[in-house]
């Protein structure tokens, strides 16, 4: 059983800022280990603020970016250009980084395929990359969603695949891609980014149940560490 951890934070920004500070450690210890890094992104506002404190902090090329792989969790499958897409909210941190030789690994966009076979597309490049991811950043939605697989919805019971397709998501854009449960269980750390008073019930849900089609986010775990990566008002309803 890996280690699980609740961290809290002021406010989102501090948040924001704390989470980039330690992501940066994290992966300089990674390479120390192993000489490379795998890490997970995450869409979402916290994800995106997490994004956006690492490309501007001054520890920031600690990292040897050129021994990066950049994974994203999940997608929105839209055209390639949609400010809806994560990897394009996430560009500003794509382009501090792609010039240090970060290996970015978008899932695919809509191109008129369908997101299973573009699933399948992205199953195979990490099958081929031979990813073990070292940080496995995950946004937790309202409904206590991670990646796109949200309570009660057929995705959350898909175990045969690495990579699934996601219809009638909940959350907008309906159709999206996403790792399967069993595939956010492989990494090494699962960091869990929550913020705002809208998020307490999600995370005081999560922490009281590893039932994936209750709460997803209570039930994806690190091999090695758990961190909850909280602000005070998403604490306001934990015992
Ligand atoms: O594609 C997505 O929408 C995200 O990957 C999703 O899983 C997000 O992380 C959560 O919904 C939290 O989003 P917020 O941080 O904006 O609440």
């Amino acid at each position: 059983m890996s280690a699980e951890t609740v961290l809290v934070h002021r406010d989102p920004a501090l948040l924001a800022e704390a989470a980039a500070a330690r992501l940066i450690t994290t992966v300089v210890d990674a390479q120390a280990a192993r000489g490379s890094a795998h890490l997970v992104l995450t869409g979402g506002r916290n994800g995106n603020a997490l994004l956006a404190a690492l490309a501007a902090h001054p520890a920031r090329d600690a990292v040897d970016w050129a021994q990066v792989d950049l994974w994203w969790g999940d997608e929105r499958y839209l055209p390639a250009d949609d400010p809806e897409r994560n990897a394009v909210q996430a560009a500003a941190f794509l382009d501090a980084v792609r010039p240090l030789g970060a290996r970015i690994h978008p899932m695919p966009a809509d191109d008129g395929s369908s997101p299973e076979d573009a699933a399948v597309r992205y199953a195979t490049n990490l099958a081929e990359a031979g990813a073990v991811f070292d940080v496995l950043l995950l946004g937790v939605g309202p409904d206590a969603h991670v990646a796109s697989l949200f309570p009660g919805h057929p995705g959350v019971h898909e175990t045969g695949s690495t990579v699934i397709a996601v219809h009638d998501s909940p959350k907008p854009p309906p159709t999206r891609i996403s790792l399967s449960l069993p595939t956010l269980r492989t990494a090494r750390q699962v960091w869990l980014l929550a913020a705002g008073p809208d998020k307490a019930d999600a995370v005081a849900l999560a922490r009281t149940t590893r039932d994936a089609n209750t709460a997803p986010a209570g039930a994806v775990t690190g091999t090695e560490q758990t961190l909850w990566l909280l602000d005070e008002s998403a604490t306001a309803k934990l015992s």
